[in-house]
C-alpha cells in the first residue's frame, strides 16, 4: 500500500478548516495553518475553530500551526483555503520561504471561488503567477463547510490542467471516501469559472428570495444562469460539459437553494433594503460574489460577452440599482430563441 499523503491546508476559514477535518478523518497527516498566530493558538487550545466553524471538534491527529516553514516542508499536497482576495498574499508568503522548501512534486490546490478584480484572474491564475514552478489545480463543487464538517455526503471535481498525472490520481483516491466522491477533470479553467460565477448568481437568487418572487422565478433564473455560464465560460476558454458538472450546475443549485450560502444571504439582505457596500464593510466572512461580480463585469464588457444576469448583479452591487428594477430590465429585453 502507498504511504498516506501529508496534507497542509493554508487558511483557517470555514472551508479550509472543514477540508482539514475531512483529510484527517481520511487518515492523512494533516496540518491546518492559520494566518494569524493568535488564531492558531486559540484553535490549538480549544481544538475547534470557534471563529469560523464552531461546533466541530478537531480530530486528535489534526495539527494546527501558523508557521509556514514548518508546515510546508513535508507537504505532498497544499490546499489553499483563503478567499480569492487573500490568495496573492498567501502565495507571496510561500514564495518568500527558503527556496527548495516545497517538495518539487507537491500539488497546490485552490479551494477559492472568486476572481481577482484588478487582473480578472482565477485563483489558479494568481497562484501560477506568484509560484510559477508549482503544479496547480483546484477542488470545487457543492460543499458547504458545515455539512462537510458534519460528515454529510457530497461530490466534487478535482481539476488540474495538462498534468493530470499520478500524484493527482493519488490525491483523488486519498480524499475520496464514503462521504466524498471526487471526480477528475482536466478543464481547470471551466471548473474554476463555474465556482466563481455561481457566487454571483447566488446573489441574484438571494434577491429573488428577498423580493418574494417565488419558485418559478428562481427556477427560471437558475436555468438562464446555466445558459449564461456556458456562454461566458466558452468565451473564456472553458469546455461546455464542465458547466453541467458538479462545479457548475451542481454548485449553482447548492448555493442558490437552502439557508447556508453567504452570497445568497447577501442578496436577500440587499433586496430587503440594505446597501451592498455597507453589508460588505461589516462582513467578517467571505462573500466572494460581490468582488467577482465586478471582475465579470469588466471581463464581459471588454470582450463584448452578453451576460445580462451578471451585469444586473453588478449594477445592484455597485450602482445601487434596486433589485426590482434589475428584474424588470431582465424581463423586458428583446425576446429571442431559447
Ligand atoms: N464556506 C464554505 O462553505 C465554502 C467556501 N469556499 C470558498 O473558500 C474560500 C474561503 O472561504 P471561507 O473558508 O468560507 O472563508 P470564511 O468566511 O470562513 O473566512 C474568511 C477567511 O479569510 C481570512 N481573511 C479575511 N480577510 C483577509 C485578508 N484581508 N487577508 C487575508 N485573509 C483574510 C480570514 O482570516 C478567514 O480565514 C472562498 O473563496 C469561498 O468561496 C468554497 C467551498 C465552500
Ligand atoms: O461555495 C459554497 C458551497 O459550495 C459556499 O457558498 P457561500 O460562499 O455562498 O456560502
Amino acid at each position: 500500500m502507498s504511504k498516506p499523503l501529508n496534507i497542509t491546508v493554508c487558511g483557517a476559514g470555514a472551508w479550509g478548516t472543514a477540508m482539514a477535518l475531512h483529510c484527517e478523518r481520511q487518515g492523512m497527516s494533516t496540518t491546518l495553518v492559520a494566518r494569524r498566530p493568535e488564531q492558531a493558538t486559540q484553535m490549538s487550545r480549544e481544538r475547534e475553530n470557534t471563529d469560523y466553524l464552531p461546533g466541530h471538534a478537531f480530530g486528535s491527529g489534526l495539527k494546527v500551526s501558523s508557521d509556514l516553514d514548518e508546515a510546508l516542508g513535508d507537504a505532498d499536497v497544499i490546499f489553499l483555503g483563503a478567499p480569492s482576495y487573500a490568495l496573492r498574499d498567501w502565495c507571496a508568503r510561500i514564495a518568500q520561504l527558503e527556496s527548495g522548501i516545497l517538495k518539487s512534486d507537491a500539488l497546490l490546490v485552490s479551494l477559492a471561488k472568486g476572481l481577482e478584480v484588478s487582473s480578472g484572474k482565477t485563483p489558479c491564475g494568481i497562484i501560477k503567477e506568484e509560484l510559477p514552478a508549482s503544479i496547480v489545480g483546484c477542488l470545487s463543487g457543492p460543499t458547504f463547510a458545515g455539512e462537510v464538517a458534519q460528515g454529510k455526503p457530497t461530490a466534487m471535481t478535482l481539476a488540474f490542467g495538462d498534468d493530470c498525472g499520478i500524484q493527482v490520481q493519488a490525491l483523488q483516491n486519498a480524499i475520496s471516501g464514503p462521504n466524498l466522491r471526487v471526480y477528475a477533470s482536466s478543464d481547470l479553467q471551466g471548473v474554476e469559472l463555474g465556482g466563481c460565477m455561481k457566487n454571483v448568481y447566488a446573489i441574484a437568487a438571494g434577491c429573488c428570495q428577498g423580493l418574494g418572487l417565488g419558485d418559478n422565478a428562481l427556477a427560471s433564473l437558475l436555468t438562464r444562469a446555466v445558459a449564461e455560464m456556458v456562454r461566458v465560460g466558452l468565451d473564456l476558454g472553458a469546455s461546455l460539459e464542465t458547466f453541467y458538472g458538479l462545479s457548475g450546475f451542481g454548485d449553482l443549485v447548492a448555493t442558490c437553494h437552502g439557508e447556508w450560502s453567504r452570497n445568497r444571504t447577501f442578496g436577500e439582505e440587499i433586496a430587503k433594503g440594505s446597501s451592498a457596500a455597507e453589508i460588505i464593510s461589516n462582513q467578517k466572512t467571505a462573500v466572494e460574489g460581490y468582488r467577482t461580480a465586478k471582475a465579470f463585469h469588466l471581463a464581459c464588457s471588454s470582450r463584448s460577452i452578453e451576460a445580462p444576469i451578471l451585469e444586473q448583479v453588478y449594477q445592484i452591487c455597485y450602482e445601487s440599482k434596486p433589485p426590482m428594477q434589475a428584474l424588470n430590465d431582465l424581463m423586458t429585453r428583446d425576446l429571442k430563441k431559447e
